[in-house]
């Protein structure tokens, strides 16, 4: 299991006059699903980009556990919002592409492991057999997450993964993403930008506002798990919740 830390981070990105992040202390722990969301340019990408290890800060260090991150690996999923599949690849191939790079299973053994975690987010041998470009958004998206869950890194990072499709869609998977998380032996950390409160209450352990670079809220989200979306959004606490955080997001504190 993978704590990630944020210690004393501060990152000025060339040319700029501006600091995008400012003194930001930041613990996501172990087994937790953790959503950064606040107004457009507040440094939710720029703060998940450095755990992704993209972008190095300034001054500060950001770790998973006791290591400093100090580039890209593969104890780090990623999902980002239009889709990280490589569009040359059909989408058994994506799948079977990524797990070669961590695995030394005969081919057969991983092509098999392929066609089951596909099978298990809903992409039917035909879907299997089609180029990424031929899929919905929302499909592209269960490919996406279906390869972050085979790859078995420990954290996984999520750019506004599911702000590009339907509300449906959206719901749909969400719901995949916590099925997954839930039947997890290990449960993945998990750090989620997004712009939709309804969707960060429902998948996250907390919710962490960023304004102007900075930590402006940090709430806990006490629903249990599982969770079902038409029963937490008839509670008193989930009304209350939403309100803050749509303060602190606007500003008015
Ligand atoms: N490559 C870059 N060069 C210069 N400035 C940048 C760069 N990337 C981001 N910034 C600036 O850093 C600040 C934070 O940007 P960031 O993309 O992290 O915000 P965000 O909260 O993810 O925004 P959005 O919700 O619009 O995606 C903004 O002021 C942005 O303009």
């Amino acid at each position: 299991m993978s704590t990630i830390l944020f210690e004393d981070i501060n990152v000025k990105y060339d040319k700029t006059e501006q600091y995008a992040l400012k003194n930001l202390n930041l613990t996501i722990q172990a087994g937790q699903i953790v959503s950064l969301i606040g107004p457009s340019g507040c440094g939710k990408s720029t703060t998940l980009n450095l755990a992704s290890g993209l972008l190095t800060p300034t001054s500060g260090a950001v770790k998973i556990n006791d290591s400093e991150i100090t580039g890209p690996g593969l104890d780090r999923g990623v999902v980002f919002q239009n889709y990280s599949l490589f569009p040359w690849m059909t989408v058994l191939e994506n799948i079977t592409f990524a797990l070669k790079q961590k695995s030394k299973e005969p081919k057969e053994v991983i092509t098999k492991k392929a066609i089951q975690i596909l099978e298990k987010v809903g992409l039917d041998e035909k879907a299997q057999k089609s180029f990424p470009s031929a899929l919905s958004g929302g499909m592209q998206q269960r490919v996406a997450i279906a390869r972050m869950f085979i790859l078995d890194a420990p954290v996984f990072l999520m750019d506004e993964p599911f702000s590009a499709v339907d509300e449906i869609t959206r719901n749909q998977l969400q719901d995949l993403l916590l099925n997954l998380w839930e039947e997890g032996e290990t449960k993945k950390t998990v750090l989620v930008v997004t712009h939709n409160i309804d969707e960060a209450i429902f998948l996250s352990d907390r919710v962490v506002v960023l304004h102007d670079g900075q930590i402006q809220e940090d709430l806990a989200i006490p629903f249990k798990r599982p969770r079902n979306r038409f029963n937490i959004d008839q509670e008193e606490e989930y009304t209350k919740i939403r309100r803050e955080l749509l303060k602190a997001i606007s500003g008015e504190y």
